[in-house]
């Protein structure tokens, strides 16, 4: 199957952060880009867009080197960030006139069907929008020209939970058929339960994992017990640990191997990827 996205070594250093980032992504799917703040997501998609110069690295979209072939791959590419900025002054009809000589493909039919499908005004300048209504034009600007990988940092921050299963019902409806990817960094990480076939979770710039959704539940899990239970040996084995009112809880990132440890002495439970997000970057929960 064919890799839609390869990010290989990619790296970028502040001051004090750096980035050294691998993963890929395979066409026909959604995948979910997790961190806490700070973690670098907004810097590994920009990475990925070239809109900031990597240090060392390389990215592959379609096949190809995102810096080789920057007008075929963006062409490719629908992007939503998450201040997009618009000109604001504009309508979305004027709007349109001005982007869409910028893609060979841009469909004006697909614009407007998806114009009234999120029930946003043509004639209205984008100004006046709501929140919610500018994350849908964004949308709506990025899928209009036939993009096979949609890329979001970040398209539900802020939007009200109907408003979010609208958008995420509609990314669903966007890959049915397999000929197109979606790439999107969120906090909100019960949007990825409902959506998302494979999870892609980064701290502190360092890749954590990147696995199908069903993998990572499968092996991670939260374990339940009575302290008696832990010796130092037996704590070396969990990613985080806290003590709870019955004795204590911890995440482990080899569920089969809790298993056997454990032996029936201790709950074994599935593990939220909330759950899995906050041992892994703070050790406890
Ligand atoms: N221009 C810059 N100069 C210095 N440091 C920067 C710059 N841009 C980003 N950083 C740092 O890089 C790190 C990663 O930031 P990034 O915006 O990629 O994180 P993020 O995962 O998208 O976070 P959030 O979820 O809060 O949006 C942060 O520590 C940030 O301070």
């Amino acid at each position: 199957m064919e890799n839609v996205l390869e990010v290989n070594d990619l790296k970028k250093s502040y001051p004090d952060f750096a980035l050294d980032m691998t993963f890929t992504m395979k066409m026909g799917f959604i995948m979910g880009f997790i961190g806490p703040n700070g973690a670098g997501k907004t810097t590994t998609i920009k990475l990925i867009m070239n809109l900031l110069q990597r240090d060392a690295g390389t990215v592959r979209l379609f096949g190809m080197d995102n810096l080789e072939n920057e007008i075929a791959v963006k062409e490719r590419i629908g992007f939503v960030y998450d201040d997009n900025h618009f000109y604001e002054e504009l309508t979305p009809m004027e709007l349109q006139a001005i982007l869409a000589p910028f893609y060979k493909r841009w469909d004006k039919q697909v614009f407007n069907t998806y114009l009234k499908r999120f029930d946003l005004p043509r004639g209205k300048k984008i100004q006046q929008f709501s929140k919610g209504m500018k994350a849908k034009f964004a949308l709506a600007v990025a899928l209009s020209h036939h993009a096979e990988l949609i890329i979001l940092d970040e398209p539900t921050s802020g939007l009200d939970p109907v408003f979010r299963r609208e958008l995420l019902d509609i990314f669903a409806e966007m890959i049915e058929d397999g000929t197109r990817s979606i790439l999107f960094s969120t906090h909100i990480t019960s949007d990825l339960d409902r959506t998302a076939d494979y999870i892609t979770f980064i701290n502190n710039g360092k890749l954590i994992f990147s696995l199908e959704k069903d993998a990572v539940f499968e092996t991670y899990a939260l374990v339940k017990g009575s302290s008696e239970l832990l010796d130092t040996e037996m704590k070396k084995q969990f990613v985080g640990l806290r003590n709870s009112p019955y004795g204590f809880e911890g995440l482990t990132a080899d569920a089969d191997a809790a298993r056997r440890m454990f032996d029936g002495r201790a709950l074994i439970e599935k593990a939220s990827l909330e759950e899995i997000m906050l041992y892994t970057v703070k050790g406890e929960a």
